[in-house]
């Protein structure tokens, strides 16, 4: 089997947000999405227990049919129990808080797609120092401030990615606060891609809002 290769999946990365699709599914804004040509869907839910997100990533994942890799935020647990429904589930994106790396990497095996946020020089040289191929990709950001993550580490600014792009060992893909005028500057400070949450989910067409952020991270 194999991992995808990040390069293919990184550039229009996007995230759910259940209350921020309402009054339409997630499923529904998903399906749209990838219509639109987003390369990647995390589902994140913080309201969710885990039977409600278990029963909601086989729902995102039998609309995104195989055609892009279906991540989960945080849970592994939920990861593992969507694929023993036989769900097309392609791995879990981690924060600084939630369970370690080199962990998730252990439980979810070789063929699974691990992400890890990092916002520091300091938590990019410990991921540095992870063996190769625990991690496959970074989660930088927040580049600005955003209210869909009120906890967001500070805003780093376009230079503040750049920045710690440049000492990445890993790609990174640029969150928070992003819209369709960051997309070129970030790809020129390093980013592979770029990851959003309500500049999609929020959108009044989502297929519009993707090929809109894609058609910027083209130019
Ligand atoms: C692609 C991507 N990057 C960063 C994050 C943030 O993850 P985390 O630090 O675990 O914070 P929460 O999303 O759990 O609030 C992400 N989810 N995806
Ligand atoms: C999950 C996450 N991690 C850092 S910022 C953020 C939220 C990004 O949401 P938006 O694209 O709506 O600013
Ligand atoms: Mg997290």
């Amino acid at each position: 089997m194999g991992r995808p290769d990040p390069s293919s999946y990184l550039p229009l990365y996007l995230v759910t947000d259940t209350a921020l699709c309402s009054p339409r599914s997630v499923p529904e804004v998903v399906a749209a999405a990838i219509s639109g040509g987003v390369t990647c869907v995390q589902v994140r839910d913080k309201q969710a227990g885990g039977r409600e997100l278990v029963d909601l990533l086989v729902a995102v994942a039998a609309a995104v049919d195989g055609r892009v890799p279906v991540l989960v935020d945080d849970r592994v647990d939920v990861f593992l129990a969507a694929r023993a429904r036989g769900a097309q589930v392609h791995g879990v994106h981690v924060g600084q808080s939630d369970i370690p790396a080199a962990l998730v990497r252990e439980i979810v095996g070789v063929d699974a797609v691990v992400g890890l946020s990092a916002a520091t020089p300091e938590q990019f040289a410990v991921t540095a120092a992870l063996p190769t191929g625990t991690v496959d990709y970074l989660g930088v950001g927040a580049v600005h401030a955003t209210s869909t993550k009120p906890d967001h580490p500070a805003p780093l600014g376009i230079d503040g990615f750049a920045h710690l792009a440049a000492t990445a060992h890993l790609p990174c893909v640029a969150i928070g606060g992003i819209s369709g005028a960051d997309a070129a500057p970030l790809r020129r400070a390093g980013a592979a891609g770029i990851a959003v949450v309500s500049a999609i989910c929020a959108a009044p067409t989502p297929a519009g809002a993707a090929r809109a952020l894609l058609t910027a991270w083209n130019s």
